[in-house]
């Protein structure tokens, strides 16, 4: 993938959580040639190279995959534009399944018809915890259910109308650790896409540009209200995570 961008646009920032020497490269060229079903949906839109930024996690859950816990297991891309996520695709590949959604341009996936905002299911991680079960406890109190997944792709799906039999559902994506945008971008944009909204615990927008670390942790949702969502947060976790 990195490859096939470079070739393809010579010049865009591209940042991928594998670090592969550019001699080492094997070029793929790319005809530019895109799916009917996707063409039909988007609006073409030129941007100056220089305002865009990629973001690429090969392989997002590499703890679950070592683990062979595989339904987990996702593939992102995501395009910036000014920092903000414009394009995301989450692909998983032990099922064959694709999600895209271009802001302002089409997708391929939709909300889920009802989400429960009073006890919401939080998603939350598996293997990089910190708080986040005494957060979403104290914010939703002791009745809500939490559920621990692999994957920042998988969180996000788990929000949507996803047809996959092994992925489970939430209405709330709560993460209170450090993360890397590469993990983030593409939920970020698909979210954004459709409506939702993925912010740092603070309610501030993630910006796309520059370090690849997202510090301030993040609550992902989509058709509630996500302004009365942070509000509820304790006052605490809304400060710089590491
Ligand atoms: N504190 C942290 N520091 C660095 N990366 C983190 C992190 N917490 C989560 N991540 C990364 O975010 C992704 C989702 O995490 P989780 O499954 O714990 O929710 C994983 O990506 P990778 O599997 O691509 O490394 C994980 O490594
Ligand atoms: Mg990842």
């Amino acid at each position: 993938m990195v490859s096939l961008l470079r070739a393809a646009f010579p010049g865009l920032q591209i940042n991928s959580e594998e670090h592969i020497e550019t001699a080492n490269l094997e070029t793929v060229i790319w005809d530019r040639s895109i799916p009917e079903d996707i063409k039909k949906k988007i609006e073409p839109r030129e941007v100056p190279a220089e305002s865009v930024t990629v973001w690429i996690d090969p392989l997002d859950a590499t703890q679950e995959y070592t683990e062979d816990l595989r339904h987990y297991v996702t593939t992102m891309v995501c395009v910036a534009v000014n920092g903000k996520p414009v394009i995301g695709v989450i692909h998983k590949p032990f099922s064959s399944y694709t999600v895209w959604a271009m802001v302002d341009g089409g997708s391929n996936v939709k909300a889920r018809s009802s989400y429960n905002e009073k006890t919401p299911r939080i998603i939350v991680s598996r293997s990089h915890a910190g708080k986040v079960n005494q957060v979403a406890r104290q914010t939703f109190g002791n009745k809500t259910t939490i559920i621990p997944a692999g994957g920042a792709g998988y969180k996000v799906l788990a929000l949507l109308d996803v047809p996959d039999e092994k992925q489970e559902k939430a209405d709330v994506y709560i993460h209170v650790t450090y993360i890397k945008k590469w993990d983030i971008c593409a939920g970020n944009a698909v979210l954004k896409a459709l409506g939702g909204h993925m912010t740092t615990l603070a309610g501030e927008e993630i910006s796309y540009t520059g370090s690849d670390g997202n510090e301030g942790g993040l609550i992902a949702s989509i058709n509630m209200d996500h302004k009365a969502l942070i509000e509820k947060l304790p006052d605490l976790e809304k400060t710089a995570h590491k």
